[in-house]
């Protein structure tokens, strides 16, 4: 992977067809999408249960681009092994679930994987300047977490304006996570994003059958986001 800070797009594929990932997973590709997001969710640290590491080594064949995957589980140390393992490129942790986030992010470089920081939309940019040398991506989260179709959750607009002035020209990408229409990327590639993980955003509308309103999606939020970005 290298690093620039033309906007990706993400779909998220908890909003794809959970019998169909192989084809699902080829028909976003196919129709230009950057990066694969993978949402694992454990029942504890957030409401909803997804994804084992046997099902993304599953997947990790089908996925061409970027396995980017987002772990919403606690505690994290004891399962980094195993999700890099799967085949992850990025293991994005957050800083809630657990008390050595510092510890987690090292241990995640350990594995070989690219490391991102979650941040609730609760949660303040106060760790950040202490971790800036640990990350290879933050991830705001503009929903709360643990479901897809949510609405975009405004006030993190001025979040990743002061996180982008954080951050300066170290290579490290800005995630948004949640909610991203064609309405709403503008307002986050605006105030400095480049990553925009997409679910509902993307799937909406289109199946393997009908890929190309995956694509229609992909370029609608890719062309506002585009348009927006300083
Ligand atoms: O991590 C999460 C939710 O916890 C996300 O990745 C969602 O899957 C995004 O879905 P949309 O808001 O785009 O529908
Ligand atoms: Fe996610």
């Amino acid at each position: 992977m290298t690093f620039d800070r033309k906007i990706k797009i993400a779909p998220s594929i908890l909003s794809a067809d959970f019998a169909n990932f192989g084809e699902e997973i080829r028909a976003i590709e196919a129709e230009g999408c950057d990066w694969v997001h993978v949402d694992v969710m454990d029942g504890h640290f957030v409401p909803n249960l997804t994804f084992g590491p046997p099902l993304l080594a599953a997947i990790r064949p089908h996925i061409r681009t970027v396995m980017d995957v987002h772990l919403m589980i606690s505690p994290v140390d004891a399962y980094i092994d195993a999700y890099a393992g799967a085949g992850a490129d990025i293991l994005t942790a957050h800083l809630e679930a657990g008390p050595h986030i510092h510890r987690t992010l090292q241990a995640i470089r350990a594995a070989g994987c690219k490391a991102g920081l979650a941040l609730n939309p609760g949660t303040g940019l106060d760790a950040v300047p202490h971790l800036l040398d640990m990350v290879d991506l933050i991830c705001v989260m503009t929903v709360n977490p643990g479901f897809g179709g949510q609405k975009f959750i405004h006030s993190q607009i001025e979040k990743v304006r002061s996180l982008r002035a954080m951050i300066g020209d170290r290579p490290i990408h800005i995630e948004i996570d949640g909610g991203m229409t064609p309405e709403t990327a503008p307002l986050m590639a605006e105030a400095g994003a480049d990553v925009l993980v997409a679910g509902s955003g993307v799937f909406k509308g289109g199946s393997v059958q009908n890929p190309g309103v995956y694509g229609e999606n992909i370029r609608a939020i890719r062309a506002a986001a585009e348009a927006a970005q300083g």
